[in-house]
């Protein structure tokens, strides 16, 4: 299996990487946000800018303040309406937010697989150091094809796969977990899935052991149903899993 890995950040079979959100609304509310994820037992930050109100000012300096803030790699996630986030997608100021995030020195850039088309220009300008992270989101349901559309998305130009579902019951649980664990072994990129909701929850935790090498925990702020907190998440695991 690939591993995994995001900045310095590297999953392990015995423990996936851990990310905890941002999702402060304001400026000061992010410095805040990202101080107190500076302190906690995450590998990686993800920050949601689409929770920003004012989310078109953003520029390299505070990108970089973050950065520096939290001292972790950072995930940089315009999470769209159409997938369930909280801004409606326009390419222009996208494509300048996230050419700003290359610009503060990002780990990663999470870009859903649907607007990989449209985003050409800014694909070309992404270091092979940064990693890109093509993401899907069903919030009403899971889809029964998930082997074949994992493997669809693993053809895409991106670096690594994920996949978020909405369970109706604890068997599309299952379904993602073994399809996850059936593509993950062959394939050529690392998989992050999970089932969302509180249903899902058993897949945030015991997800690694299928092959997803990245789990989302919180912290601050939550950024979608189910999550649990990471210090639950490390009691599930057991002291083996502490992190150092
Ligand atoms: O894609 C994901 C996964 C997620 O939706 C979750 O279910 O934990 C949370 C989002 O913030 C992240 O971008």
């Amino acid at each position: 299996m690939v591993r995994l890995k995001i900045g310095e950040a590297v999953a392990s079979s015995e423990r996936p990487l851990i990310a905890a959100p941002i999702t402060a609304s304001t400026w000061q509310q992010v410095l805040q946000e990202a101080d107190i994820l500076s302190h906690s037992a995450i590998d990686v930050v993800e920050w949601r800018i689409d929770y920003l109100t004012r989310l078109n000012e953003l520029t390299v300096d505070h990108i970089r303040q973050v950065r520096q803030t939290v001292m972790k790699p950072v995930i940089f996630t315009w999470r769209t309406l159409a997938e369930g986030g909280n801004k409606q997608y326009h390419a222009d100021m996208y494509e300048r937010i996230y050419l700003n995030a290359l610009a503060a020195g990002v780990a990663a850039l999470d870009i859903e697989i649907d607007l990989l088309k449209d985003q050409k220009a800014l694909l070309k300008q992404v270091p092979t150091n940064v990693q890109i992270i093509g993401s899907k989101h069903y919030f009403d349901r899971t889809p029964h094809n998930l082997v074949q559309a994992l493997n669809n998305m693993l053809m895409l130009p991106t670096d690594i796969v994920k996949l978020a579902v909405m369970p109706q019951s604890t068997s599309d649980v299952d379904y993602l977990l073994v399809s996850t664990k059936q593509v993950a072994n062959d394939a050529a990129k690392p998989l992050i899935t999970m089932a969302m909701g509180e249903m899902g929850m058993p897949s945030r935790i015991l997800g690694y052991q299928f092959g997803s090498q990245l789990t989302f925990a919180t912290v601050t702020g939550s950024s979608a149903p189910g999550q649990v907190t990471v210090s639950a998440l490390l009691q599930k695991w057991g002291s083996n899993h502490d992190v150092q």
